[in-house]
């Protein structure tokens, strides 16, 4: 049996944070999601255009990849990816649903208001993602539906307590 937690949510919601600390806390291999885009997505994004189902694509496989990879080998992992639509989120889960043997895919919504995110994305630097984008990526989010398998976190308790929070139903 092998779990795969994927952190979801807008830009700058704090799924890196959350993610690193689950996977420093269990012990479980960490990926951040963004080293997986080609460069014409960073370009892109970094140019303030938001990337579209075709862009994702690659970028989505790669990872399903990855975890499917993982799986095979008996590791759990965490990773820190936007995974903003269901259609997203189905994608991700594919190949390690088409593994044999019991694997899950757990989903973790670090989420909050607009306002929060936006102060939290000015007050960073040198990350690539323009704080212009954060209205596409609410526009593009779609919540967990009740029958994905996951979770939400808010956003405004501090990284600790979310972290905390997320193991112990991670691990219930
Ligand atoms: N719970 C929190 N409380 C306060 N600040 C936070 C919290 N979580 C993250 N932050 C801060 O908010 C900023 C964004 O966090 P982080 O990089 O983890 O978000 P992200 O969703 O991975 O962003 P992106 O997808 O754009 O890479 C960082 O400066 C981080 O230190
Ligand atoms: O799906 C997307 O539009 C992208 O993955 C964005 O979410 C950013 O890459 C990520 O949030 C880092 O800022």
């Amino acid at each position: 049996m092998t779990l795969h937690v994927v952190v979801m949510g807008v830009s700058g919601s704090g799924k890196s944070t959350v993610a690193e600390g689950i996977a420093q806390r269990l012990g479980w291999t960490f990926a951040e999601a963004d080293q997986f885009h080609p460069q014409s997505n960073i370009d892109k994004m970094t140019a303030g255009i938001p990337l579209d189902d075709e862009d994702r694509a690659p970028w989505l496989r790669g990872l399903a990849t990855w975890m499917a990879r993982q799986a095979a080998k008996g590791e759990d992992t965490v990773i820190a990816c936007s995974a903003l639509k269901r259609s997203y989120r189905t994608m991700l889960q594919r190949d390690v649903a088409a593994l044999d043997g019991p694997h899950r895919v757990v989903f973790v919504h670090a989420h909050g208001p607009f306002g929060v995110i936006a102060d939290r994305m000015e007050g960073r630097r040198g990350h690539f993602m323009p704080e212009s984008l954060l209205q596409s990526q609410f526009d593009t989010l779609e919540p967990l539906g009740a029958d994905e398998g996951g979770f939400e976190l808010d956003v405004r308790h501090p990284p600790d307590e979310l972290v905390t929070e997320a193991v112990r139903r991670i691990c219930s």
